[in-house]
């Protein structure tokens, strides 16, 4: 699915992802680990096309993915289609003024006819459980609802990929089991989860996959997570993370 070979980019003349070679199977469940300013944000925002690297090839679906692209709009509106990014800062994610309209924003943007709209924004609010969130203002809302409206948001266009920057940071203990199970219900249903945390413990018995990213921008461990799971020394490492 995903494919970076020899990627390097930087914000500046200092690099903020170095040399990263890395391929994503379709229904993997991926967990991004790493100190801050490690790169994990930079990584995702080149998956989503935010950005381009300065260096090395990136291919989705054996497509080349760059400005280029992009620069296509039938390109564009099927990557966004296909991969979803719920962002680590809600409020960049949410300007609607109903969580209704937020929800059917991606669909509306598709054409799809508002029959069509309503059935996806009705089936999303059903499925995380927010229906009676559905005429609030998303900017009233507290951070838990707000991450679940931003998921929501995503999810109407039925992506394969849900990529998430840090979708437990800031929430409650409760809100981050909630968010948990959603993603365990929604790669079990097939989707290519990808997502960065600073809470291993909580995640590690959900991914099939860790990445630890260093200081250095660069990725210190790619392993199975029934791999991590039978080494303590490994576990306590990135439990400390
Ligand atoms: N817009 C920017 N301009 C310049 N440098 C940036 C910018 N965004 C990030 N950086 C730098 O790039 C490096 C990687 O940052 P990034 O946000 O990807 O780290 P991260 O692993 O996601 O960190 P965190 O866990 O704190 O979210 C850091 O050194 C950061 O200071």
């Amino acid at each position: 699915m995903f494919s970076f070979s020899n990627i390097r980019y930087g914000y500046t003349d200092k690099l903020s992802l170095n040399n990263i070679n890395l391929s994503i199977k379709k229904n993997e469940f991926v967990c991004l680990l790493g100190p801050n300013g490690s790169g994990k944000s930079t990584l995702f925002k080149l998956l989503n096309g935010l950005i381009y690297p300065s260096d090395g090839q990136y291919t989705f679906n054996n497509q080349q993915i760059n400005a280029h692209f992009f620069k296509n709009s039938v390109n564009a509106k099927k990557f966004h289609q296909q991969v979803g990014f719920v962002f680590q800062n809600s409020d960049v994610q949410l300007f609607n003024t109903t969580v209704y309209d937020e929800i059917a924003f991606g669909p509306r943007q598709m054409g799809f006819s508002e029959s069509e709209v309503n059935k996806r924004v009705m089936d999303c609010l059903t499925l995380l459980n927010i229906k009676k969130l559905e005429n609030r203002v998303p900017y009233h809302l507290s951070g838990g609802e707000k991450k679940l409206v931003a998921i929501a948001s995503v999810l109407s266009l039925n992506p394969d990929v849900l990529v998430l920057d840090e979708p437990l940071t800031g929430l409650t203990a409760q809100a981050q089991e909630n968010i948990i199970s959603i993603m365990q219900g929604l790669h079990n249903s097939g989707k290519t989860i990808i997502m960065s945390t600073h809470n291993f413990t909580q995640i590690k018995d959900y991914v099939t996959r860790f990445i630890e990213f260093s200081e250095n921008h660069t990725i210190a461990l790619d392993a199975p997570a029934k791999l991590v799971l039978t080494n303590s020394e490994l576990m306590a490492h990135l439990a400390s993370m």
